[in-house]
């Protein structure tokens, strides 16, 4: 089929980049992205692109050159649907909060009713690409709803996972290790093959069956974040044996065989995907009554729910077993650099439990609100929201965080934190200060020529 109109459904983290990029790279192509939420599309028209509801390097130019042009952005969602033959659902797939599988398997509501709204409206021939990250099978029920609508449309379902990270989306989308395809018709499969071939080379697009494809994408997740697990489990033993964290990772990555990626013990990853992901992979084992592998990919969750534990636990004891009535100073709360998401960040469970001890919490983080700070820290449910926002304020620049403060946290690793006057910082502290850099990116030796106390993961 040759494909000249896109919709895709969802304009979040996922949604917005990719088809920015695939519109760039394919100007005949009109590409429109839709979604229910009117603040986010409003956010996305905005003629001032610093204003888009998404921060990622690149991205702001990217919609600036397309916008207008052939890439769209509208809440006329039956309206797209039906002038396109391809169809991207790319619309959030949460861990469930209720009912069967609550806190494990993934919540596919979303997607279902975009399956119904495609199958509602559609009165021709459509290409439905499943974008989101799903539980293997889906494409099953995606296609059972389409097919009995009781219409003449035919419908092809293609599995077409997202593999780029936040902070470097733009840079992982225009140079993909490889774009992965999975489906059952050679004539769909190929449609989207060319899209993404106007400007990656067709060795590195993959063509599998649905079901190896929708089962890659968590077990891709599952696989970085098992490394990332691995490595803060090395780092806590590290610290009991004066061996230093970065130095075994440097060392065991150089073995071709390990590589060095994903090797950079921290406070704990955090991120949309990754435990969520798990999580899934985790309740479809379970699903199929594989408990020994249910088990062994539940270990990644469980280690690194204690990192960001013991992180805490490590700032509380080193602070004279007492954070009570203490001014805490956090650097970062975006879940790691470059960008402004902050979901599942380690930032919102340390400052949790830090909380519970009564600490007192001013965050600086370049590219995160107050709002959202206070909203990540009331949907976990710990406290009121007027306590919340009495214990936990951000401020304006990272020296008023940091003023008379007994420590800092580094909860992210932003550039700038490295650049600022760490002299001017300390003197400004309540003595002695210590810093617990839970991103290992400061300098040892030269934080404790400054005077601080300075203890970083694994070493
Ligand atoms: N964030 C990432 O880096 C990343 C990377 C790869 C894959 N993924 C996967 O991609 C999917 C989307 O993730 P995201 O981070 O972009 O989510 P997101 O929450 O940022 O965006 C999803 C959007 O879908 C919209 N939406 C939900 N239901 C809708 C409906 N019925 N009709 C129209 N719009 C609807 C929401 O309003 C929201 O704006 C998830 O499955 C996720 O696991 C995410
Ligand atoms: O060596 C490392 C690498 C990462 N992290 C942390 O791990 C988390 C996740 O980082 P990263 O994977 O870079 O970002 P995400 O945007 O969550 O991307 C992951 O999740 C996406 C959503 O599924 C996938 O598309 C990507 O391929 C996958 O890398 C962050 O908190 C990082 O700080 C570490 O602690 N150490």
């Amino acid at each position: 089929m040759k494909v000249t109109k896109i919709c895709c459904i969802g304009a979040g983290y996922v949604g917005g980049p990719t088809m920015a990029v695939i519109a760039k790279k394919n100007p005949n192509i009109k590409v429109t992205i839709v979604d229910i939420n009117k603040a986010r599309i409003d956010a996305w028209n905005d003629p001032d692109v610093s204003k888009l509801p998404i921060y990622e390097p690149g991205l702001a130019e990217i919609v600036k050159e397309t916008r207008g042009k052939n890439l769209f952005f509208s809440t006329e969602i039956d309206k797209a649907i039906n002038e396109s033959e391809m169809i991207f659902i790319s619309v959030n797939t949460p861990t469930k909060t209720y009912g069967k599988g609550k806190g494990m398997a993934a919540d596919l509501k979303y997607v279902e009713l975009c399956a119904r709204n495609i199958a509602e409206v559609a009165k021709t021939d459509k290409i439905v690409v499943e974008k989101s990250t799903l539980p293997v099978r889906t494409a099953q029920a995606i296609k059972s709803i389409l097919d009995n609508t009781g219409s003449n449309v035919n419908f092809e379902i293609l599995s077409n996972p997202e593999f780029l990270a936040e902070g470097t989306a733009i840079q992982d989308l225009l140079n993909p290790d490889r774009v992965l395809i999975g489906g059952e018709s050679k004539d769909a499969i190929e449609s989207l093959a060319n899209i993404y071939g106007s400007w990656v080379p067709q060795a590195q697009i993959l063509r599998t069956n649905v079901w190896s494809s929708e089962l890659s994408k968590l077990t891709a997740n599952a696989f970085l974040a098992q490394r990332i697990s691995s490595i803060n489990a090395i780092s806590e033993l590290c610290e009991k044996t004066e061996a230093n964290v970065d130095e075994v990772a440097k060392a065991i990555g150089m073995d071709s065989r390990i590589g060095p990626k994903f090797l950079k013990s921290s406070v704990g990853f955090g991120g949309s995907c990754f435990q969520k992901d798990i999580l899934n992979l985790v309740y479809i084992a379970r699903s199929y009554n594989l408990q020994a592998v249910a088990d062994y990919w539940e270990q990644v969750i469980i280690l690194n729910d204690h990192q960001k534990r013991r992180f805490a636990d490590h700032l509380i004891s080193t602070l004279y077993n007492t954070v009570s009535g203490k001014k805490i100073g956090f650097l970062g709360w975006a879940f790691k650099k470059d960008t402004n998401d902050t979901r599942e960040s380690a930032a919102i469970y340390v400052a949790d439990h830090l909380l519970n001890e009564q600490a007192n919490i001013a965050v600086y983080d370049p590219k995160v609100s107050n709002e959202k700070i206070q909203s990540d820290l009331n949907y976990l449910n710990t406290r009121s929201e007027e306590e919340n926002n009495k214990l936990v304020q951000a401020t304006d620049t990272p020296y008023e965080a940091l003023k008379d403060a007994h420590a800092v946290a580094i909860m992210t690793e932003w550039d700038e934190f490295k650049t600022y006057d760490w002299e001017k910082i300390y003197t400004e502290m309540k003595k002695p200060a210590f810093i617990f850099d839970g991103r290992n990116i400061l300098n040892k030796s030269e934080m404790e020529k400054i005077g601080f106390e300075y203890s970083s993961i694994g070493q």
